[in-house]
């Protein structure tokens, strides 16, 4: 092993490819490179063939089948598609619903999302969340009622891991006549994932966070009872109508490839995966007294840690004085804002304690040694940052 090997800790950002899915990728690239729509000749239809294959394969790992799975450029755009797709459509059908309930902790792009809905007349619900991050169902079932439109829930945090009761939340949307979709970025691949169990009629997924390609994704649409939306793009009507345009044929691969390992490995992963995050955890608390895990512990996906460092101090400084290390502050997407995560302060931490937070995202290719590591020079990178004063 390479002793400067920089450790990847921030798989809540993105995972690294499987060597599996590259190589089921690139013969799409090199060989034949054919556009899947160009049904007229031989390599088009080959490509297309790959195409629906890899569409089964991600139709499995959530329990749906291969037609209701519509292949989009990733979570962002699925979330879009999904919210403001199916709002506009019940609107153009003369529905009478307006509400769109989620919660204070969702994506940016879920959040944003039904805030740009507001504007169109639809009336956004954004509830808070307990201080272990999780939803309260009896507010939820207050908020969901016959002018409930939507219901957006994700199921797995990307800052705080914690993982929603989609049985729960999905069964009175659907009592009280809701659509309920679920943003399942994080999820996929690390808790197991069931449309049927959990009632979604609308669930996003995205390549990059399990272990797939950038820049693609997929979202499934309920045929049963059948959901509709009004699509984002004119254009030449692929993807049943729901999404325009042509398919990446190599990330779609890509896509499939990682589903159908996620599909037989992520629980194996799982386990692993879970004991190095208490390993890391157990070497933290060791060396750092009073550091504090943020979010439920009970209902957590395997590999997410959300950290508090006992201050003052700053997260920033303890991450330039553990350069070795890739962790985050929080969400990758919201970087370029200087504020504090929102989904902390959802929860109801101080300021100054979500400044001196961490996000560490463990996954596949974390080795024992990767963690042992991490631990000694994340807390030694704290007692820097402490030192030099950087939260004062
Ligand atoms: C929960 C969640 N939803 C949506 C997204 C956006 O996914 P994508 O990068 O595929 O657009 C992310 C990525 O950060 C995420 O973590």
């Amino acid at each position: 092993m390479r002793p400067n090997r920089p450790i990847y800790l921030d798989n809540h950002a993105t995972t690294p490819v499987d060597p599996r899915v590259l190589a089921a990728m690139r013969p799409w690239w090199e060989e034949n490179f054919a556009n899947p729509h160009s049904v007229e000749h031989a390599m088009g239809r080959a490509a297309e063939e790959a195409v629906e294959q890899a569409r089964a394969e991600i139709a499995e790992l959530i329990g749906a089948e291969a037609r209701e799975v519509v292949l989009t450029s990733g979570a962002t755009e699925s979330n879009n598609l999904a919210i403001k797709g199916a709002a506009r459509f019940a609107v153009q059908q003369g529905s009478e619903r307006r509400r769109i309930v989620t919660l204070a902790t969702e994506h940016k792009c879920v959040l944003e999302s039904i805030r740009d809905l507001a504007a169109e007349g639809f009336e956004p619900a954004i509830l808070p969340v307990g201080p272990d991050g999780l939803a309260d169902l009896d507010r939820l079932r207050q908020a969901v009622d016959d002018r409930t439109l939507l219901v957006s829930v994700m199921a797995v945090n990307n800052e705080i891991g914690v993982v929603q009761d989609l049985a729960a939340i999905g069964a009175l949307a659907r009592e009280a006549g809701a659509l309920f979709h679920t943003d399942a970025a994080q999820a996929a691949g690390r808790i197991p994932l069931d449309v049927e169990a959990i009632r979604a009629d609308l669930l996003s997924l995205s390549g990059h966070k399990i272990y797939g390609p950038k820049g693609i994704g997929a979202l499934y649409v309920r045929r049963r009872p059948r959901v509709r939306l009004a699509p984002l793009f004119s254009g030449g009507g692929q993807e049943r109508g729901f999404r325009s345009g042509t398919l990446p044929a190599p990330l779609v691969v890509g896509l499939g490839e990682a589903a159908r390992i996620a599909a037989i490995e992520g629980m194996l992963d799982a386990g692993r995966v879970s004991e190095q995050r208490d390993i890391l955890l157990r070497g933290l608390e060791a060396r750092v007294p009073g550091i504090r895990v943020n979010g439920s512990r009970a209902a957590r996906v395997p590999g997410n840690l959300n950290l508090t460092f006992p201050g003052p101090v700053d997260a920033q400084g303890i991450m330039q004085a553990a350069p070795g290390v890739c962790v985050s502050t929080g969400s990758a997407c919201s970087s370029a804002a200087v504020e504090p995560s929102y989904v902390l302060r959802a929860l109801g931490i101080p300021e100054a304690e979500a400044r001196a937070t961490l996000r560490i995202g463990i996954g596949r290719f974390t080795s024992p040694a990767d963690v042992d590591r991490a631990a000694a020079a994340l807390a030694e990178g704290w007692r820097a940052a402490s030192a030099s004063g950087a939260g004062e």
